[in-house]
């Protein structure tokens, strides 16, 4: 019989004990260091027990405003052995062998490391000791909980620009970027490319989760995509979830938007190249010559289905890195759509539940990116019940915390839709569709930094056009 004990029980836990104790000794000389790493690590990361209650105890009385001396440290902690030496004893130590406070912030870096490091070594062994039990029955179920816990490690590397910052460094953030866009250096967003929607708001901001809700059929893939087109040719990088359709059907999409020419008596819809059978040699010409434009543009698609929030974050990450790597930026990511999002399995059905934990993900991941997220919901039957279809906020009451995690709530609506589907036409609602027809009403909802209102826009729904209503 092998004997021989795991590999892991020889593994020894990564830490950074010289780290830790630099770093309290230059607290202990300065204050002032604790404000430098608190961005960068917790009390949770210190390896050492007394060293972790030691920062706990030192960011505490900071924030009471209070001085952090070794003797008050002591006190509050309590003057108990440490096997051979006493809390007091260890402070005084660290102190007289602090060397200097400029190499807080690495010293801080590389407990962090450490931490995470062990984190990974502990979700690495929980996964061989599940494993070799038997304990897992349900392989795609389990690595879904296990890319959660994965993901804390994936995103250590964000930390610091997730954390607390003073209300003076965010006031001065916020006048660097607008000095910066006042003077044309940097767009504070991708635009949504139609002037109306861009006055009335202020584009796509990073950080920002946007939702575009409406009924099935009243065009949000649409509008997603005209608008995910439109950030690409202002040269912002996209990332597009499509949860819902392949890519080759995007492509047809984007194909059918891009060759649109009000002009033309009879634009080629997506549906006549996905058919291919009818189309001319001119349609030839004008799909190659979208096509041409079209691949020049930063837009990525993500084709497969059922990924969780946590899947979509971590591929994310990679298209952003991806996109840096070719000298692109990632400005937007559009989430086609809500309701196709694979929840983790915590919440076991509880529908509200599963997608409160959704959309509090995706507003994390958009703050974490730095980057609007654009997520398509689609809406409970109630608007159905009303006489004025019109999407409003309370429409979304079954979709969790959207309504409350999002920045802005944008509902489509065509009425053109509801009177093409009418069992029987009247002939004044075939005046009325002769009006409408080309119109997708949009109508901000909700906007946390702005007015809400609607604007009408132009849309050839069956060629994935979206524009300002003004310029046809
Ligand atoms: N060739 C066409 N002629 C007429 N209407 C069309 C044509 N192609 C698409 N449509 C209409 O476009 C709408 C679909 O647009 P889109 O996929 O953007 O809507 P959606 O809100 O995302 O819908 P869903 O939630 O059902 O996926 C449907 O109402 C469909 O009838």
């Amino acid at each position: 019989m092998n004997m021989r004990p795991e590999p892991a029980e020889f593994i020894e836990q990564p830490h950074a004990l010289s780290a830790e104790q630099g770093l309290l000794g230059a607290i202990l000389h300065n204050s002032d260091v604790i404000d430098r790493v608190r961005g960068i690590v917790d009390p949770e990361d210190f390896h050492e027990q007394v060293n972790a209650a030691i920062f706990r105890t030192m960011c505490e009385r900071r924030d009471a405003g209070e001085n952090i001396d070794g003797r008050l440290v002591r006190i509050a902690i309590g003057d108990q052995d440490l096997g051979g030496i006493t809390v007091g004893e260890y402070l005084a130590r660290l102190y007289a062998h602090a060397t200097t406070v400029s190499n807080a912030p690495d010293y801080a870096r590389a407990i962090r490391h450490a931490a995470m490091m062990r984190k990974l070594l502990a979700a690495a062994r929980d996964a061989v000791a599940a494993m070799s039990s038997g304990a897992v029955q349900d392989p795609s179920r389990y690595a879904a909980q296990m890319i959660e816990e994965l993901d804390v490690v994936a995103t250590s590397g964000t930390h610091e620009s997730l954390k607390r910052v003073s209300l003076g460094s965010a006031s001065q953030q916020a006048i660097d970027a607008a000095l910066a866009a006042r003077e044309g250096r940097i767009d504070r967003g991708a635009p949504y490319g139609i002037p109306s929607l861009d006055r009335m708001t202020l584009g796509m901001r990073p950080g920002q989760m946007i939702v575009l809700a409406g009924r099935p059929g009243m065009g949000k893939t649409t509008v997603g995509v005209a608008l995910a087109l439109n950030a690409a040719k202002a040269g912002h990088g996209v990332y597009f979830v499509s949860l819902e359709m392949v890519a080759q059907e995007l492509g047809e999409r984007a194909l059918a938007a891009m060759s649109f020419s009000p002009r033309d008596k009879q634009p080629l819809s997506y549906r006549d190249i996905a058919k291919g059978k009818d189309l001319t040699d001119a349609d030839v010409w004008a799909m190659q010559d979208a096509q041409k434009r079209l691949a020049k543009l930063p837009l990525t698609i993500e084709q497969q289905s059922g990924l969780t929030i946590s899947q979509i974050a971590a591929r994310a990450r990679q298209e952003r890195a991806s996109m840096e790597r070719k000298g692109q930026r990632l400005s937007v990511i559009v989430i086609d759509h809500l309701g196709l999002v694979k929840p983790t399995g915590r919440y076991s059905g509880n529908r509200v539940q599963e997608l409160t934990e959704i959309t509090g993900a995706i507003k994390v991941l958009a703050k974490e990116l730095n980057v609007a997220v654009l997520v398509l919901s689609q809406l409970s039957r109630e608007a159905e019940k009303r006489d004025d279809k019109r999407p409003v906020l309370s429409d979304l009451r079954d979709s969790g915390s959207t309504e409350q995690d999002a920045d802005m709530v944008m509902g489509l609506f065509r009425e053109a839709y509801y009177l093409e589907h009418k069992s029987s036409q009247t002939p004044e609602d075939a005046m009325k569709l002769e009006a409408c027809k080309d119109i997708i009403e949009v109508e901000v909802l909700k906007q946390r930094q702005g007015p809400t209102g609607r604007v009408n826009l132009f849309c050839a729904i069956h060629c994935n056009a979206v524009s300002e209503l003004s310029e046809y």
